[in-house]
């Protein structure tokens, strides 16, 4: 039973599972929200709202951060706001750098959110003797022959790869070799690194292959929803050629687009 807020602190120690750890920049984004507004407190059942997870859940995962709210009031803001900062380590500045600085790097390069969460982008690197000295978002790229002596320089232990994945497993191994223990992979293939280091990987394709599976089943469940309530087709539907709307719902499979008499959507296609 909740009686009343204690806050204890959480260590490293009491082990926080990892999908709690991953679901901690959820809440913290919500409660930097209610902060801005001034917001004081907020139930578990708002803050599960506004951070899209379930509050059974989230009232869980702050117990593991000796948090547990007070019983009519919610949770105080501004100390979850300090608690899930200081246990995901963003309570210290950390110096960050890009390497591969093309359309990827640079849009990374350029987006205040890393600054406004603690990372700040130490420096840009790249392979193309072009680009050197060149300012991307303010920072002058450097040349990834630099790359060691510049770890070193600003104490960089966080690394972003955006270059060509044919390049990305040499550059993680030089980031590795010359002190950096986390990396940040946008490169599509997977890195070897050894024990000590973590690799983080984005991949919106992959993201997106799986919207285009919940996509499919939710087309193949209206499917078998209209076929359980609807006569079979009389005949084969034909689209008129001059009707260019309905002819490229029809090319595209899209979700309007009418279906088989068996309900057929397409395969998804390997990416
Ligand atoms: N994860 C995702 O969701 C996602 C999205 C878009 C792109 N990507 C990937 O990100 C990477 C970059 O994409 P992009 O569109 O910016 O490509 P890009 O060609 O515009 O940029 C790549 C940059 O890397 C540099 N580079 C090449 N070899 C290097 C090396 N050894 N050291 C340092 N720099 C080097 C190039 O000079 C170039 O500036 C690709 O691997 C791409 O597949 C991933």
């Amino acid at each position: 039973m909740a009686t009343g807020r204690t806050h204890r602190p959480a260590t490293r120690s009491r082990g926080i599972p990892e999908a709690t750890v991953a679901r901690l920049p959820l809440y913290l984004r919500a409660l930097t929200a209610l902060s801005e507004r001034s917001v004081p407190t907020v139930s578990s059942e708002e803050l599960a709202a506004a951070a899209g997870v379930n509050s059974a859940k989230l009232r869980k995962d702050f117990s593991y951060l000796g948090s547990y709210g007070t019983r009519g009031v919610g949770y105080d803001v501004e100390y979850l706001v300090y608690q899930i900062s200081r246990e995901l380590g963003l309570t210290q500045d950390w110096p960050v750098v890009i390497v591969g600085i093309g359309n990827l790097g640079a849009a990374l390069a350029g987006y205040g959110g890393f600054a406004s969460r603690g990372f700040r982008v130490a420096a840009l690197i790249d392979a193309d003797p072009a680009m050197t000295g060149k300012p991307v978002a303010g920072i002058p790229v450097q040349h990834s022959d630099d790359l060691e002596r510049i770890i070193e320089e600003d104490g960089v232990s966080i690394g972003v790869i955006a270059t060509p994945a044919g390049v990305a497993q040499q550059v993680c191994d030089r980031l590795v070799a010359a002190g950096v223990t986390s990396i940040l992979n946008f490169a599509p293939t997977v890195l070897s690194v050894p024990d000590g280091v973590d690799v983080r990987k984005v991949d919106l394709s992959i993201e997106l292959q799986i919207l285009a599976f919940h996509e499919q089943r939710k087309a193949g469940e209206e499917a078998g929803a209209e076929s359980a309530v609807l006569p079979p087709a009389p005949a084969p539907y034909q689209a008129p050629e001059t009707d260019a709307a309905s002819a490229s719902g029809d090319a595209a499979g899209g979700k309007g687009g009418r279906k088989g008499p068996d309900g057929d959507v397409p395969a998804v296609m390997p990416a």
